[in-house]
């Protein structure tokens, strides 16, 4: 039987190579920022074993690795960009919240409260988010050449039942640990009266974020449960549109 593409008009034809060549530059560039992240969450990773063999303990570990932590974390705001344009079908909502909290860690939290760089939950979080995304990247970079070790692909869709508590235990610890430090310094603050006749209290804000964690979190844990049944077990899965 023909094809539709055989059947079809010459602008049918010219709209069919259009999408080949759409979906192989989106591909190259796929492949491209999952091997960049990958090798960005290796060096973190690296840097983490060194500094603790070195040193051994934890004292000073962020600052060490901070800079490095902020570029690949914040590149991740790509991802979201991937889902707005359909270059990848995954929710641009669940993946906003995944990547913004993480971004806001990062910077408003663990970068801006220098107090709290040295806590062991700071540790927790970075040592579950770097094993956590080696896998994921390197999932992502495997599966788009079609080379897909077992192994990896059984890591990304298990790995998260404990990882993902554990990451949430370490941020919510270390959000809490700052809340004495922030209520203490008034930073990013705002009292009245000011020329703007705005008030903002950060350490309010903080007690939303971590309340936020209750409906939020296990919508992403039943997205990975629901992706887990669907990849591992082959299960049909209708998504609700976003
Ligand atoms: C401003 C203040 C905000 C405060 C908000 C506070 C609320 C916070 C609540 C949230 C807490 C989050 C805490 C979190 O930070 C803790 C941790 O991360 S701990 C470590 C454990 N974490 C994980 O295991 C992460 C799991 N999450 C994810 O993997 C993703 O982020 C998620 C978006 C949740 C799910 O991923 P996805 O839907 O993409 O699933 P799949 O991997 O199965 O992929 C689906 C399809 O998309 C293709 N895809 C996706 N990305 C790529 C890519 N980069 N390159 C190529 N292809 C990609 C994938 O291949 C699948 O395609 P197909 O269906 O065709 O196979």
């Amino acid at each position: 039987m023909a094809s539709s593409e055989e059947d079809g008009s010459v602008e049918e034809k010219e709209n069919n190579n259009k999408k080949r060549s759409k979906s192989a530059i989106a591909t190259a560039w796929l492949t491209f920022y999952n091997i960049t992240m990958t090798a960005g969450w290796l060096v973190l990773a690296v840097a983490m074993a060194r500094f603790y063999i070195q040193k051994g303990n934890h004292r000073g570990l962020y600052k060490s690795i901070s800079r490095t932590l902020k570029f690949f974390q914040t590149f991740a705001l790509l991802e979201v960009v991937h889902c707005a344009v359909g270059i990848v079908r995954t929710s641009v909502i669940v993946t906003g919240v995944q990547v913004c909290s993480r971004i806001f860690m990062v910077w408003f939290v663990a970068n801006s409260i220098k107090q709290i760089q040295n806590e062991e939950s700071v540790v927790l979080f970075l040592v579950v988010w770097t094993v956590t995304e080696i896998t994921r990247y390197s999932f992502y970079t495997f599966s788009l050449l079609n080379h897909l070790p077992y192994f990896i692909k059984w890591a990304r869709y298990n790995m998260f039942i404990v990882m993902y508590p554990l990451g949430v235990a370490g941020e919510l610890i270390t959000i809490y640990t700052a809340l004495p430090y922030v209520r203490k310094s008034g930073m990013f603050s705002m009292r009245l009266p000011n020329k703007y006749n705005v008030s903002f209290d950060y350490y309010i804000f903080l007690i939303i974020v971590m309340l936020s964690y209750i409906p939020l979190f296990p919508q992403l844990y039943f997205h990975m449960l629901r992706q887990r049944r669907k990849v591992l077990h082959g299960e049909v899965i209708v998504e609700k549109d976003d």
